[in-house]
């Protein structure tokens, strides 16, 4: 299969469509990626082709728009990557701009001796057969190796395609054309093939012997905004589910190939795509959005772009039945859809029941394959619970990426499949049968949706879709579980294992729980963990935009997770919850159980010493609370305290605190402060606690009491608490 050395051969990259979205958003970052990494030649000069006329200087900066510069040496990397990018403005459809296009190509050729052209179409399908016609005829010398990358939509249904395909393969052989399909660029699709074939574990039992139902899931929290339009000619099957759904499914259900040479493989994977019939209306599950439930976000017909009472899914689910030796009887459900509760695209693997009944109440095992976000492989298992009895429990065998393979990037899906066309690598692309046999699947059931056959059941913004997506799946045999699986399982802190969920910044919020009264302040807290999320995403998200787009929790969600972690952890227990988010959206909740009531101090038995330096107030670690508590550990040991635990008792020093490089008061290690003094105006003796711009995080008790006006902000200097405490 695909190859990571750098590639020999010397190409002219040419992006066409060079102004547009995709192109910057995905082709010029993958490009720099493998420039930056060596994949690239260091001379392969860069051509963008489009119709807006602009300067060097502007196409740069579009250029750069989408790439991430994380250090010093990315921006050196950058400058020259751009001294290799030039422009040419063109129309899509006139010889004479292509002919201008080939003598910028030549001059460029004549320099670095490149004999090998990749053409890049990111570009609207109207526009592929007269620019594939244009570079046929003014851009393909002989002598000269051309490959061309082509970008879906591939055709409307089956005719159209054929056709496409039919004009396409006039012009260039199947060899130099590679469609594209980004989620075979994925590392965990990539990875499938290894799983099921270098595992004799997982290839023994993938079969229709041991398996009862697989589900293929994309879900997308973003609607179509700004492209409905374009989104309503296609719908979400055409959109999603007929390529990048179905190219999974055909890496999971093929057979073993000969080889890992491409012809092998796209082989079995068209072989197996035969064996499923066209999809039948009994088989298929509608949505369209709505406005959201609280009615903030508008639903999909109220975009102006899309037509007035369109029927068009933006959600579907759809069963399809393999019918081969393997996978008889075995029922595929494919679900994706917009505007959803959660973004992730996963493989769902379910086993079978256990045969007999020794022990109750177990749930099925589950593979689960996470491609996106936070690439994973978990086994869901049953276990004996630790302790005295035989009770079954759910557990599970956690391949998680971010913990296994924490240092290491994964590349961009179109990094790594512009690598594979440069090194003349198809296997991740589609073949041309593969196209005809995955239209035929999809071509009539969605002339019928096309039809107006179909009416999408509404679904509100940010749910988990139409009603009735559970009893489909259930029809499928799909079993949700009969015991309850919350993960990760909970953990006292301090036992380690809180440490290996960290292998970088998260933000975190410590919640109390108490059965009488829930939990204290839990909307203040989820407030402060989502504003906090979005001001560092810049500093720690990998994928800032992804990450403030679809990834940040809403509280919502949060209360999902928490709600569940409680109940797991017992309810009617006193309960300290430490709730971390990752700059990658993964939520982690560890529950320890408190006693019944906690042990509280009077003021004068709390022991508090004054730091012995200033801590420098233009620190982020400080106005946010995360994972990341140098500044407090540092001011802690200072005056000889060790790490943060309960006051043992009332002699014992409790916390230390921060005063700033102007001698302001900024708060304690693990709480806010306030002190009671007269008003300088009436007399009146009044509490007062430092404001936020002294550098100190802004407590959910300090928000509550300044709410009620029990506490007003004002600069307490270090003389003033010293005033205040000890009457000095
Ligand atoms: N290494 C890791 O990253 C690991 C992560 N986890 C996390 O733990 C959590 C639980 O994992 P898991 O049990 O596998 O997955 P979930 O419980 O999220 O989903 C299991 C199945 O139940 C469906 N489902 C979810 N909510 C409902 C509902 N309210 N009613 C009916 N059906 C529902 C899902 O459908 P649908 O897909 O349509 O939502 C899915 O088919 C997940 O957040 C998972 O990501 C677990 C193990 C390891
Ligand atoms: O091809 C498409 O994929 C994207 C989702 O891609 P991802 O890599 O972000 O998962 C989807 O949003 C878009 O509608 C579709 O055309």
């Amino acid at each position: 299969m695909s190859s990571t050395t750098p590639k020999k051969e010397h190409f002219t990259v040419v992006v066409l469509g060079a102004s547009g979205d995709l192109a910057k958003k995905k082709t010029f970052p993958a490009l720099f990626g493998l420039y930056k990494n060596k994949y690239l030649d260091p001379n392969t000069h860069i051509i963008g082709y489009a119709r807006t006329k602009m300067d060097l200087h502007v196409y740069h900066d579009q250029v750069s728009k989408y790439i991430k510069i994380k250090s010093d040496e990315d921006k050196v990397h950058l400058e020259s990557f751009l001294k290799l990018c030039t422009y040419q403005s063109g129309q899509y459809d006139k010889d004479s701009d292509f002919q201008e296009l080939e003598h910028h190509l030549r001059d460029v050729e004549k320099q670095t001796r490149a004999k090998a052209r990749l053409f890049y179409m990111a570009l609207p399908p109207s526009v592929f057969i007269p620019v594939a016609k244009s570079l046929k005829k003014n851009n393909h010398p002989e002598g000269v190796t051309i490959r061309l990358i082509v970008e879906k939509p591939f055709g409307m249904d089956l005719e159209s395609s054929r056709e496409l395909g039919r004009e396409l393969g006039a012009l260039f052989t199947e060899e130099e054309i590679y469609r594209i399909d980004h989620y075979l660029g994925k590392e965990m699709v990539k990875n499938l093939m290894i799983l099921r074939f270098a595992n004799v574990i997982f290839g023994s039992v993938w079969n229709r012997h041991a398996i009862d139902n697989i589900q293929i899931t994309f879900k997308e929290k973003i609607g179509t905004e700004g492209r409905g339009g374009y989104f309503d000619e296609f719908g979400i099957i055409r959109d999603v589910m007929q390529n990048h759904l179905l190219q999974i499914l055909s890496l999971v259900a093929m057979e073993p190939p000969v080889s890992l040479s491409a012809e092998n493989v796209r082989d079995e994977k068209v072989k197996v795509l035969r064996y499923i019939p066209p999809i039948q209306a009994e088989d298929i599950l509608l949505g369209q959005y709505v406005a959201s439930e609280d009615g903030k976000v508008p639903g999909y017909l109220d975009d102006k772009t899309v037509p007035k009472g369109s029927k068009t899914p933006t959600y579907a689910a759809a069963t399809v039945f393999i019918n081969n030796e393997r996978w008889s009887g075995v029922p595929f459900v494919l679900k994706c859809g917009k505007a959803l509760d959660q973004q992730k695209t996963e493989i769902r693997i379910q086993f079978k029941d256990v045969a007999g009944n020794l022990f109750q109440s177990l749930s099925r095992n589950e593979i689960v394959i996470r491609v996106q976000p936070g690439e994973a492989v978990y086994v869901k298992m049953m276990n004996k619970e630790p302790g005295l009895g035989m009770k079954t429990i759910i557990s599970d065998l956690d391949l998680s990426y971010s913990k296994r393979f924490n240092d290491v990037a994964i590349p961009e899906a179109y990094e790594s499949l512009i690598l594979d066309a440069l090194n003349d690598d198809h296997s991740n692309f589609v073949r041309d049968d593969e196209l005809d046999a995955a239209w035929k699947i999809f071509t009539p059931i969605l002339k019928k949706i096309d039809e107006g056959h179909h009416d999408p059941i509404p679904y509100a913004f940010g749910s988990r879709g139409p009603k009735g997506v559970s009893e489909f799946v259930a029809k499928y045999g799909y079993h949700r579980g009969k015991q309850e699986y919350v993960w990760p399982h909970s953990s006292e802190p301090g036992t380690g294992q809180e440490q290996s969920t960290m292998s970088s910044v998260s933000l975190l919020e410590t919640i109390l729980y108490d059965p009488a009264d829930g939990l204290f302040l839990f909307d203040y807290h989820c407030d402060r963990m989502i504003s906090s999320a979005k001001e560092l995403a810049a500093f720690f998200a990998s994928n800032q935009e992804e990450f403030l787009r679809e990834l940040i929790p809403t509280r919502s969600e949060i209360f999902t997770k928490v709600d569940a972690a409680v109940k797991n952890a017992g309810k009617d227990r006193r309960q300290r919850l430490r709730l971390l988010l990752d700059f990658d959206g993964a939520i982690t909740i560890q529950c320890s159980h408190l006693p019944s009531e906690t042990k509280t101090f009077s003021d004068a038995s709390i022991v508090l010493l004054l730091d012995s330096q200033s801590t420098p107030k233009d620190n982020m670690f400080l106005m946010h609370k995360t994972t990341e508590r140098e500044v407090y550990n540092d001011a802690r040991t200072r005056r000889g305290l060790g790490p943060i635990t309960a006051p043992k008792g009332p002699d014992e020093p409790f916390d230390v605190i921060l005063y700033n490089e102007f001698d302001e008061v900024m708060e304690g290690t693990i709480a806010n402060i306030a002190i009671e003094v007269e008003d300088p105006e009436t007399g009146k003796l009044e509490w007062i606690t430092p404001p936020v711009s002294c550098g100190l995080l802004a407590g959910v008790m300090r928000r509550k009491l300044l709410e009620e006006g029990q506490l007003r902000e004002r600069v307490i200097t270090v003389d003033d608490l010293k005033q205040a405490v000890l009457g000095q």
